[in-house]
């Protein structure tokens, strides 16, 4: 792990234009249903609708456990709030929630494959609020709660629990004292504090701060050594203002009366309040190795660089995932409820809630697997101060905390469908997580660990300067923006975007030192194709596309990314202009498709028209290194419209003697056709011929031509909903990307971030 803060600092922030686009884009907000099941006949309408959907209807009537079996509501959970304390930003109402509820709903489905809805409940009348959710329970698993201001958040949930048969759950009280308590055992371990013995201040004395400390109390904690604060100071026995029951409950005796003299000799700091109310003062007056949870969100109550600046033995952690050790219940909810659903718990108690804290706290004592060490880079991510927590990305946590809850449900009676193999409940979990997004989690990750100076070659198009300011923002390195300096700033001007920030370049090629070099360089290589000098000298004058790939041929640049105002193919011919084939190897465009939780990657999407038997092999080959770079183990299926030699004809003939060269090869991976689409990726249509060499659906496909390449991308994306990215160019000596006309600024810097990614790849 990095040693100092400044290093370990893994994302910037965003900005607020960012934040407000990334909303606002496309279908605004963050969520949509789709459909399960297909609705596309009158048969299929029959079945959905009426007269078929009577039959489940009468079904759950005699019986509601089939709700379970004939519903979706297994499966969902209400994300439901008031508003009333939205993160650390206070009562801002239920409309203005909708935001953190709707990400709240995507992280339940990025993370655990969670189904679940935002509700955001207009009313601050606790009865209101309480007869609101509690009629509609028939509809879902589980409800999450979430921001709701103390205590009306106590009286609710005790409340939906006493009425309720499904799991209620507020996440901002159970799910941060859970996350906290993992962290602060790990702390704690690594500090070679007892629990019986420390001394710990929490400020804040609402919903998460009171759930803290009553975990950390039955976990071991002595009432004496926890302070509470709020906003009038200490809470203390007598004291009568600004109190309630919750508060009362751990009032203590002692003559300290403000955060400043309560935190002084403190080991532990919890902060559940609000921005910046840590001094640097009160830290320097904590015990030595003092532990500092700055969970106030978005903006903590003291920053790792202040603490850093006072000491550097303290043990930080904050809410946010721009610092190392992020104590945020996004750790929790996801899985916890994946635990309870699946066993179909009647409720989430406290040793659902133990059992998570400590698989938690276990995860992050463990070495971690390969795509999280991936992630830093050589730098495998050690329990230490620095990592007391697992990271959210970490793919062990769906497979391990949900088996914990699960475990914990069942041995305390709560769970009403009990798991006989937990060993396979944990294979199956796996098989839940969304693969695509950890690639490009790990993409990111790594380049923040080696950020690259990337040429966005079209640097005057409004999309590629917001595309390359994202890049610099999130610390991937620099965005060198190629184009005319005074029309980029005014063009920036105009849309209100800031160039001026670390991590920006602005580069004219007419006014630069490097044209002659880089007009020596091409000359050579293309003096014996018909150039003549000038010639070249116009390309790097006034074409971006030979400026760019010649700063990263001749290393003024590590990796480029172009395409959107000219044609792949054209752009393709600029940069082979400058760049050479890889020695060895065969330039093609590979696309990462995601349909359904599954990726399959496709080639070759871009480069070769008709490819024969040769070029067909090249293409698995190069296809197959593309997915092992990504962390597949590739299984290839050479596609055609015949299956192992029915129906006859030539173009099968061609895979099929692809096949055969692959053989003579003896490539290290698994790969077999000549087969059609439905046999590769249907396991009950492969298994149709037992002799198949795939040991699965298959996660690469070689298609035939470029045609069937690029138009079943096409259509698997607009038709099929899928997300596919690229085609991403390999095979080039040089990592250089080219972006399809129209790419969002998203895709760009998705494409900048791989051609970042596969530098020296
Ligand atoms: N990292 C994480 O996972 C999570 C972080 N949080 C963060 O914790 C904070 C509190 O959230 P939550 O408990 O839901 O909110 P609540 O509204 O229930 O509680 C807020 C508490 O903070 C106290 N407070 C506010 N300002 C100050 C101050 N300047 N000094 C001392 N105490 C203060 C309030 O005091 P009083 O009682 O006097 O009004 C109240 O006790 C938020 O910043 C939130 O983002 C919450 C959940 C999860
Ligand atoms: C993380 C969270 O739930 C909060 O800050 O409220
Ligand atoms: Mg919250």
């Amino acid at each position: 792990m990095p040693e100092s803060v400044n290093e370990s600092r893994s994302m910037s922030t965003v900005t607020e234009q960012e934040a407000l686009e990334f909303h606002a884009r496309g279908r605004p907000g963050k969520l949509e249903i789709n459909a399960t099941k297909p609705m596309a006949t009158q048969r299929d309408l029959s079945l959905a609708y009426s007269p078929g959907v009577a039959v489940p209807v009468k079904a759950i009537a005699e019986e509601p456990s089939r709700a379970f079996d004939y519903t979706a509501r297994g499966n969902l959970v209400g994300v439901i709030s008031n508003g009333t304390a939205i993160l650390g930003l206070g009562n801002l109402g239920a409309l203005a929630s909708k935001p953190v509820m709707e990400g709240k709903a995507v992280l339940f489905k990025r993370f655990a494959d969670v189904d679940s809805i935002d509700l955001e409940v207009g009313t601050e009348d606790i009865d209101e609020f309480v007869n609101c959710v509690k009629h509609l329970g028939p509809s879902f698993g589980g409800i999450n709660l979430e921001d709701i201001k103390a205590p009306d958040c106590f009286i609710i949930e005790q409340r939906l629990r006493e009425v309720m048969d499904i799991p209620v759950f507020h996440d901002d009280q159970h799910g941060t004292a859970i996350i906290a308590v993992a962290g602060l055992i790990n702390a704690l371990h690594l500090t070679g504090r007892d629990m019986k013995t420390t001394k710990l201040v929490c400020n804040g004395a609402g919903a998460a701060a009171i759930a803290c400390i009553e975990l950390i109390k039955s976990m071991g904690f002595t009432s004496e050594n926890i302070t509470l604060c709020d906003t009038k100071g200490v809470i203390y026995q007598g004291r009568e203002e600004g109190m309630n029951q919750w508060k009362s409950a751990h009032a203590v005796k002692t003559s300290d009366r403000t955060l400043a003299e309560a935190v002084e000799g403190a080991d532990v700091f919890f902060g559940l309040s609000v921005k910046g109310a840590l001094t640097e003062d009160m830290v320097r007056s904590m015990a030595g190795n003092p532990i500092i949870f700055a969970m106030a969100n978005p903006d903590p109550e003291i920053t790792p660089e202040e603490v850093a600046r006072i000491r550097d033995d303290a043990i930080m952690a904050t809410g946010r995932s721009d610092y190392p050790n992020q104590v945020n219940n996004v750790l929790g909810f996801p899985y916890i409820f994946r635990g309870a659903l699946d066993v179909r718990a009647s409720t989430i108690n406290d040793a659902m809630k133990i059992a998570a804290a400590e698989a938690l706290a276990n995860l992050a004592r463990e070495n971690v697997p390969d795509e999280v060490a991936a992630a830093y880079r050589g730098n495998r991510p050690r329990f230490g101060p620095h990592y007391i927590i697992p990271v959210p990305f970490d793919p062990r946590l769906l497979s391990d905390v949900p088996r914990a809850v699960a475990r914990a449900a069942m041995d305390s009676g709560v769970a009403q469908r009990p798991i006989v193999d937990l060993e396979a409940y944990g294979r199956e979990l796996s098989a839940r997580r969304d693969p695509i997004a950890s690639t490009l989690q790990r993409i990111y990750q790594r380049v923040r660990r080696q950020p690259r100076r990337v040429v966005f070659a079209e640097g005057e198009e409004e999309h590629v300067m917001r595309a390359a300011v994202s890049y610099a923002n999130q610390q991937l390195g620099t965005a060198i923006l190629l184009g005319r300096i005074e029309q980029m700033e005014e063009m920036a001007n105009q849309a209100g975007i800031d160039l001026e920030i670390p991590g920006i370049e602005l580069v004219n090629a007419r006014v630069s030192r490097r044209v002659e070099a880089y007009t020596e360089y091409l000359y050579a290589r293309l003096q014996r194709s018909g150039y003549l000098y000038r010639d070249c000298q116009r390309l790097i004058n006034t074409d971006r596309n030979h400026f760019g790939s010649c700063m990263v041929a001749l290393g003024d640049a590590d990796a480029m990314v172009t395409g959107t105002t000219r044609n792949y193919s054209t752009a393709l011919e600029d940069v082979r202009r400058c760049v050479d084939v890889k020695p060895g190897h065969r330039v093609i465009g590979v696309s990462l498709a995601l349909c359904r939780g599954r990726t399959v990657l496709v080639a070759d999407t871009a480069v070769i028209d008709m490819p024969d038997s040769e070029e067909l092999a090249d293409i698995a080959e190069e296809a197959a290194g593309v997915a092992r770079r990504l962390g597949y183990e590739p299984r290839v299926a050479m596609l055609a419209y015949s299956t192992f030699g029915h129906p006859p004809g030539e173009r099968a003939e061609r895979v099929r003697e692809a096949v055969n060269i692959l053989d003579k090869r003896r490539v290290d991976f698994e790969y077999d056709g000549e087969m059609a689409a439905d046999v590769a990726l249907n396991l009950d249509v492969m298994r149709q011929y037992p002799f198949c060499r795939l040991s699965g659906t298959a996660n690469v496909l070689v298609m035939p031509a470029f045609h069937s390449a690029s138009i079943s991308t096409k259509m698997l994306q607009e038709l099929g909903g899928s997300t596919v990215i690229g085609p991403l160019l390999v095979g080039l000596d040089k990592s250089i990307q080219i972006v399809s006309m129209g790419a969002r600024d998203s895709d760009i810097a998705n494409m900048a971030a791989i051609a970042a990614y596969n530098v020296g790849s």
